[in-house]
């Protein structure tokens, strides 16, 4: 940071505090740091972290944060560095939105512990706080505190915060119950090409819920006297649209069935959570649902959704490209054993710790150590499933360990229409990344990275496929526009610098 940035970022720092009414040394205490600390910082004489300025913002409630909207965020990645040391993976994206549309369930008050501190949270909290819900995190955590309003204000929607994510969708499922008409403005999210609600649609159809697309907005009309004569089939297994019903029969007062259920991590996350809110469902992990649901739940609840991993696979391949050992905590077991199988069949060695279980209380979890040594390309061609197949969201990791491995590796996106598209990003970077149509990309290793400058796809897991070969590249890399990664990922520059990365975070200003 220049020293004009730090001078004008201490000044606003001064301004918020005494409009607070607060004085150095209260704001310290709030930060966990010394009043000689407040006092050099608001002189624009100390460094200061992304962290940090998240957490002054949070300490004074104050907009001074959006300094951080006054341009896209860039990283500059100095490459060809060997990782070492350990991380924890946070708790997952997926989970916790799906947990923050699911607090509209309850009345009462949520507390989300360790939730994802990430963009995608971000939005969904502008969302809700547009509808009258209040969210707090709760002092030096990444607890959230969640209080429903007695009515939500739906004609206030923050039309803009919601178009930036898909999870607006998930509304659908809770706001049946309480709201005859209401619209949504259309979801948004990555750039993966066109993503379905139809499966959404229908299925929620059974509990009465009428949906016409119209001018940018889902015109949504409940009619509460309809209810699920027979089970739901899905006609996909998807988590959200899995998700979705679930939420729609958490508070119908009789029992749903749900077949061709997606019994992925984020869909058990929620049904953990919903157990906590009374809601009987049998048949977790599975994809048959059974769900006994409540009319009414106001209760006060708290909730730690599990580990992420997509994370965790990240880290991984992390690893992988930089030929390291390092070790990965906290790595959910039972949600990368296939992507581990297949790591095994291209010749990677790893070490796993005993199994313990996460804050959730199910969840099963182990530490990774990753040894470094040479990978072959995988016989056959790497595809996706829903779980319990290989994860679809890790599917574009296995493109960058594809380039590292000796042979050529066909990567089958079948799920997506643009994602293996934005993996020929890849070539800026060194890598022989063929194009075979839009759902196949042929990889060929190993790999001689070279730095550059490249602008993120706008797709979240392309996107860091990118930054992670810029970690094996020799030189300076320039990523630009990383808020797509940021939607996923909290941190992940200042956590791999913990690992020995160099990355600076910079913004244009
Ligand atoms: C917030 C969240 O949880 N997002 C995840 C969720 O999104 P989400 O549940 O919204 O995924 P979608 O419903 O968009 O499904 C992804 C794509 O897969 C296709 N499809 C899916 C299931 C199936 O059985 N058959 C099929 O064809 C869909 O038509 C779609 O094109 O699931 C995706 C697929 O795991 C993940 O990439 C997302 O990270
Ligand atoms: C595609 C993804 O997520 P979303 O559903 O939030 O777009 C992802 O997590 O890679």
């Amino acid at each position: 940071m220049t020293q004009t940035y730090l001078t004008r970022i201490g000044g606003l720092i001064r301004d918020a505090r005494r409009h607070k009414g607060m004085t150095q040394n209260d704001l310290a205490e709030l930060l966990a740091t010394s009043q000689s600390a407040v006092a050099r910082i608001e002189q624009g004489r100390q460094n200061l972290s992304l962290d940090m300025l998240a957490k002054i913002g949070d300490a004074l409630d104050s907009e001074f944060v959006s300094l951080g909207h006054s341009g896209p965020q860039h990283l500059r990645i100095v490459g060809g560095q060997r990782l070492s040391g350990s991380i924890d993976v946070k708790t997952s994206k997926n989970a916790a939105v799906a947990l923050l549309c699911a607090s509209l369930l309850n009345r009462g008050r949520t507390t989300l512990r360790n939730l994802a501190r990430i963009e995608e949270v971000n939005r969904i909290l502008e969302v809700l706080g547009s509808l009258g819900v209040k969210t707090r995190w709760l002092p030096d955590s990444s607890d959230l505190e969640i209080t429903p309003p007695a009515r939500l204000d739906l004609d206030s929607i923050d039309v803009a915060a919601a178009r930036r994510t898909r999870t607006v969708i998930m509304f659908l499922g809770p706001l049946l119950h309480d709201y005859d008409a209401f619209e949504l403005p259309y979801a948004g999210g990555c750039d993966l090409g066109t993503r379905t609600v139809e499966p959404h649609l229908s299925a929620l159809r059974a509990f009465g819920l009428e949906v016409t697309a119209t001018h940018g907005f889902y015109e949504a009309r409940s009619d509460r006297s309809v209810n699920p004569q027979r089970a739901i089939v899905l006609t996909e297994r998807g988590d959200t649209v899995t998700e979705n019903v679930l939420m729609a029969a958490a508070r119908y007062e009789g029992t749903t069935v749900i077949r061709n259920a997606s019994p992925n991590y984020m869909v058990q996350d929620l049904c953990f959570f919903l157990e906590k809110l009374g809601v009987r469902i049998d048949g977790i992990g599975t994809t048959t649902l059974t769900v006994h649901g409540k009319g009414v739940i106001d209760i006060d609840v708290e909730y730690s959704p599990s580990e992420d991993p997509i994370e965790a696979m990240s880290l991984l391949a992390a690893a992988v490209v930089t030929d390291s050992e390092i070790t990965i905590r906290r790595v959910p077991i039972e949600f990368i054993e296939i992507e581990l199988s297949t790591l095994d069949g291209m010749g990677m060695k790893y070490r796993l710790s005993d199994e313990y279980v996460s804050a959730n209380g199910k969840t099963r979890l182990v530490d990774l150590t990753t040894i470094s040594g040479p990978l072959k390309a995988p016989t056959d061609k790497i595809h996706p499933m829903p779980f319990p197949g290989l994860n679809i969201d890790n599917l574009p990791f296995f493109a960058l360990i594809g380039a590292v491995a000796e042979g050529s590796t066909m990567i089958h996106d079948w799920v997506y229409e643009n994602r293996a598209i934005y993996l020929t990003e890849l070539t800026k970077v060194g890598g022989r990344v063929q194009l075979l149509d839009p759902h196949r990309v042929i990889v060929e290793g190993p790999t001689k990275w070279r730095a550059a400058e490249v602008v993120c796809p706008p797709a979240l897991r392309p996107a860091v496929v990118v930054l992670l070969a810029m970690l094996a590249a020799p030189g300076t890399s320039v990523l630009r526009n990383v808020y797509v990664i940021n939607r996923g990922y909290e941190d992940l520059a200042e956590r791999l610098n913990k690992l020995g990365a160099t990355i600076e975070v910079f913004r244009d200003i």
